[in-house]
């Protein structure tokens, strides 16, 4: 038996650039992995095939599920002929906009490496999970690191400082390919500078973070469920420094320096919505 932690993750910037011809964005993004994580679990079975469990009733366990299509990829890849059993203890907030199912699969190569001893590198596991979702090479390292490409070129940056983060998921799914369908690159009104997040990551400073924060996907998710925006007007007004939509949405956080600071903002948005969570950067 093997246990993986697959950690869910907030963009700090998201910017795109173009839509290319094979139909995705060329994006740029500052991404950051939070302590909030789904549990796998990886037990050999006798029968040469792939069988899923998860917490959360409403996930499919079929082909449909990440985790399925990273595990057919590993036996399909290395030739390998042997069952395996994977439970998904659910802790991150499903269609989110947090990659949760992309973590998963990230935590499946790395586990599946491990449990059938493949010897493959990090690197060559992100490059094989580039093939199941453009968040999964970030995925596959976490931390802090800049994106770009589709989402699969990482470039990994040092740690920051941990600062708190409050995520607030209202009660709705939104789908990544429709909101990156409605965008419009050539009308995106003011474009997030990766640079200056860098920088401000590097000193450490919150209020540089929070001013660097941009997000071009908020306007078609916004318009799409104007409650998300709602969401992100509360977190602001109930004191949180900076706040952001992320990834396609609809969960928004907000970067907090101090503990208590961010726990007073938790206990507001809890009047607000059921889906509130506090975690740091990891
Ligand atoms: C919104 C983000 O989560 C931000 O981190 C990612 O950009 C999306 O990552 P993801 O969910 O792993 O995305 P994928 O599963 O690869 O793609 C889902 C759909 O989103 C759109 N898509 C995705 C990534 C990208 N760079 N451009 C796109 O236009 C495409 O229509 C694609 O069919
Ligand atoms: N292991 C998995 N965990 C969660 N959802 C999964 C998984 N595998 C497949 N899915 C399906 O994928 C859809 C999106 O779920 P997910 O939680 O990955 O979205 P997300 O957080 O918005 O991801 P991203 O930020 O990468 O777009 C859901 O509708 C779900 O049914």
């Amino acid at each position: 038996m093997w246990t993986e932690k697959a950690q869910a993750k907030i963009n700090l910037t998201l910017d795109a650039l173009y839509k290319r011809p094979d139909g995705y964005h060329e994006v740029e993004m500052v991404m950051q992995t939070v302590d909030l994580s789904d549990h796998l679990t990886f037990t050999e079975r006798e029968a040469d095939e792939i069988a899923l469990s998860c917490t959360a009733p409403y996930i499919p366990l079929d082909e449909r599920n990440l985790v399925y299509q990273a595990a057919k990829l590993m036996k399909e890849t290395f030739g390998v002929q042997k069952g395996i059993h994977i439970h998904i203890d659910k802790r991150i907030p499903v269609a989110a906009g947090l990659a949760g199912g992309s973590s998963d699969a990230a935590a499946t190569l790395r586990g599946l490496n491990k449990v059938w001893n493949l010897g493959q590198s990090l690197d060559q596991l992100a490059e094989l999970g580039a093939k199941i979702g453009s968040d999964v090479p970030f995925c596959m390292y976490g931390g802090t690191a800049v994106a770009r490409g589709r989402g699969e070129k990482i470039e990994r940056l040092p740690n920051t400082c941990p600062m708190w983060v409050v995520l607030v998921k209202p009660p709705i799914a939104v789908s990544t390919a429709e909101v990156y369908g409605r965008l419009r690159t050539d009308e995106i009104e003011k474009h997030p500078s990766t640079k200056a997040m860098v920088e401000a990551l590097a000193k450490g400073d919150l209020r540089q973070i929070c001013a660097e924060m941009g997000n071009v996907l908020e306007k078609v998710t916004f318009a799409m469920h104007p409650e998300v925006e709602r969401l992100k007007s509360q977190l602001l007004k109930f004191g949180a420094p900076g706040a952001m939509m992320s990834g396609s949405g609809p969960t928004v956080f907000a970067l907090v320096e101090r503990e208590e600071k961010a726990l007073r903002i938790c206990n507001a948005l809890r009047g607000f919505s059921r889906e509130v969570y506090l975690c740091r950067f990891f």
